[in-house]
């Protein structure tokens, strides 16, 4: 393992080396680690747009950021504008290094743009049709040797790789962030069956030049992190259609309770109604396992349009 780990470093490294850097602020020794000068992100929703930004600012990449809404795309680089002056106010950055990461962030008109990126970063809604769509695009446009990374919540990887065709299956990984990204630590990589021990190298490298850190997990449904919080989650829903109690003291008791930043319903409608019905009905239909029903409230909040904070309301109104 050690062994197949140093190979590809020094693989990568051999990649890096070859290439003029396109960036003059670009770190050699962060190209030694992941060989990657400029990312590709689709979708500039909640968290393609805080991945767009987070690599900009942190690994100091340029960053091309594509979605099928020109509005969508406008309010991401508008809310990155925000992002970015707030951290300026608050002594976290400086106006240079905020000025440059908002240089280094270019909107795009779709996927062919992204003929000489090094990695793509989907973060598109949770759909599998939609992301095996994406993924077949982005294996006829990206260069070879490219990495072919999904921002998925719970759809599994292997499937994901599957769709990108033979030759590209390899460079296939899954690179799951948290919301919102610029706040949250973790990145948890999600090697597909056919993902090769270089990529995933790299993919750890390129995470930790994005100030990340990383934790790993076999491509099961929802993975670590979204087959444990997800359950939880809609167990408080259930809580809450069947009557057990209201909305703020099933928040509060686990705010003040057990000391969670915020209650579940709260989390919830950060995550996004949508999303969340997506991964109890990835986990129920993968397992077969009655635990993982959805909670039949969720369903009606989603087909209502009630998605959480992203549409203005959800449990709570925003
Ligand atoms: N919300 C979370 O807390 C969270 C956390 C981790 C992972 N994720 C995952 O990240 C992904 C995105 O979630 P989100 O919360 O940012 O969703 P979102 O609804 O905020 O954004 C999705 C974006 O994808 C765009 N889009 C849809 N179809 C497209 C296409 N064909 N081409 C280009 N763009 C397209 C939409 O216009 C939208 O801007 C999902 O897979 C989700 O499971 C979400």
């Amino acid at each position: 393992m050690l062994a197949s780990r140093t190979t590809a470093l020094a693989h990568s490294a051999a990649i890096s080396a070859a290439r003029q850097p396109r960036n003059s602020s670009f770190s050699t020794t962060a190209a030694s680690l992941h060989g990657i000068q400029r990312l590709g992100v689709v979708g500039a929703g909640q968290m393609g747009l805080g991945i767009a930004l987070v690599a900009a600012r942190t690994a100091k990449v340029d960053v091309l950021l594509a979605d099928n809404s020109e509005a969508q795309l406008a309010k991401g680089l508008k809310f990155a504008e925000t992002l970015l002056a707030k951290e300026v106010q608050k002594g976290k950055l400086s106006q240079e290094d905020a000025d440059a990461a908002r240089s280094r962030l270019k909107s795009v008109k779709g996927i062919e743009a992204f003929g000489d990126v090094d990695i793509a970063i989907e973060a598109v809604s949770e759909s599998l049709p939609l992301k095996e769509k994406i993924f077949a695009s982005l294996a006829d446009t990206l260069p070879a040797g490219a990495i072919l990374a999904s921002n998925t919540s719970s759809i599994s990887l292997s499937k994901i790789a599957a769709a990108c065709g033979p030759e590209r299956a390899s460079h296939c990984v899954g690179f799951h962030f948290f919301n919102p990204v610029p706040v949250m630590k973790l990145v948890e990589l999600i090697p597909a069956l056919q993902t090769s021990p270089e990529v995933l190298a790299r993919a750890r490298a390129f995470a930790e030049a994005m100030g990340k850190t990383v934790t790993v997990s076999q491509d099961t449904p929802g993975f670590v992190s979204n087959r444990l919080l997800m359950p939880f989650i809609n167990e408080a829903i259930i809580a809450l259609e069947t009557g057990v109690a209201s909305k703020e003291d099933i928040d509060t008791t686990l705010k003040l309770g057990m000391g969670h930043p915020m209650g579940p319903l709260t989390l919830a409608d950060f995550i996004g109604l949508d999303t969340c019905l997506s991964i109890m009905e990835v986990l129920q239909r993968e397992t077969g396992d009655t635990k993982y029903r959805p909670s039949v409230l969720l369903g009606r909040m989603v087909s209502a349009g009630w998605l959480g904070k992203k549409s203005g309301k959800g449990f709570y109104e925003y």
